[in-house]
């Protein structure tokens, strides 16, 4: 049987009206609106299409927009100097460096700048390690996207035995975190993994995140199982023109899997609801407001 598809632009949506629900009240009984710092340094035009989205989907949801566009030859101590002063800006409660930066930067330190609270991405050191621990931290926006989707399926995920393929610190490692959180039984796979596929065959929730075209094969997935693909790879088709794929082959994958996120309409659309998400939770933190 087919499986079923699990629909990241819906999913998305939903979040993004809860975030405007939220700043609507915050704006009404507080007065203030939240607002959300973007940083792109250079000229990548995937990440300036991804950075565009962030905006406009920021001042969809009623916040505040701050975007801030940098040459790729700038200088680390001007990145530096913008990630300190929008640190003191009381208007700024998020801010968000898209990654990549150029190689002439350290972006361990401009990441460990950030103010933790203002943390959006969850990269900074305080909110891995808070999350690692299990406190109230700003968790990595794809992970958590990630999660909301599985859940959409199966809320409870408790037991199930999770594999992540992929060791980043952006997607793998905290993926692994927070299916710890959801009581699964956690494995984390990676390019040096031996007998990948038959790790993979024991998955009940396949987490793909290596970053190669359909690397995952449908031959690798129990029947039945959750496939979450964070991959966004973009590859040629044979008549030249470009197409995004995943890291799951997903024709063969979605013919033996249970339920299947796509790509694109997967787990992209969710790591942008969720950058919102936690940008309204970075100002109830601030501002001393944050729900129980
Ligand atoms: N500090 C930082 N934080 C990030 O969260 C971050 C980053 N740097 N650098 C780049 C990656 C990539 N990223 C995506 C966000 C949304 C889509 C997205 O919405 N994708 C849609 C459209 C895909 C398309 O058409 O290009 C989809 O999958 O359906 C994709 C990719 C966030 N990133
Ligand atoms: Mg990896």
């Amino acid at each position: 049987m087919a499986a079923f598809v699990i629909d990241g632009k819906v999913i998305a949506a939903k979040v993004r009206a809860d975030v405007a629900a939220d700043v609507a009240r915050l704006k009404e009984q507080h007065g203030f609106v939240p607002g959300l710092a973007v940083v792109l340094v250079g000229e990548d035009p995937a990440s300036k299409v991804y950075v565009r989205n962030k905006a406009q989907q920021t001042v969809e949801c009623g916040m505040q927009s701050f975007e801030f566009k940098l040459a790729e030859d700038t200088p680390e101590e001007e990145v530096l100097e913008l990630v300190r002063k929008l640190n003191a800006d009381p208007a700024v409660n998020g801010i968000l460096v898209q990654m990549p930066l150029p190689k002439h930067m350290d972006s361990n330190k401009v990441l460990e700048l950030i103010d933790p609270l203002k943390d959006v991405d969850g990269f900074h050191p305080m909110n891995v390690g808070r999350l690692s621990i299990g406190e109230r931290a700003l968790a990595p926006c794809t992970p958590v996207g990630s999660v909301i989707l599985a859940r959409s399926f199966k809320d409870d995920l408790s037991g199930l035995n999770a594999v992540v393929v992929g060791r980043s610190n952006i997607v793998g490692k905290p993926m692994a975190q927070l299916l710890l959180r959801e009581n699964c039984t956690v494995t984390i796979a990676h390019s040096r993994t031996k007998d990948l596929p038959d790790v993979v065959r024991e998955a009940d929730l396949v987490v793909a995140a290596i970053g190669k075209p359909e690397f995952v094969k449908g031959g690798w997935i129990k029947p039945g199982a959750i496939v979450i693909d964070v991959g966004i790879n973009r590859v040629l088709k044979e008549d030249g023109k470009g197409k995004i794929v995943g890291d799951v082959e997903y024709a063969a994958a979605a013919q033996v899997a249970g339920a299947i996120t796509p790509v694109p309409g997967g787990v992209g659309p969710m790591t942008i609801a969720c950058l919102l998400k936690n940008t309204v939770e970075a100002a109830l933190m601030q501002r001393g407001l944050m729900r129980a």
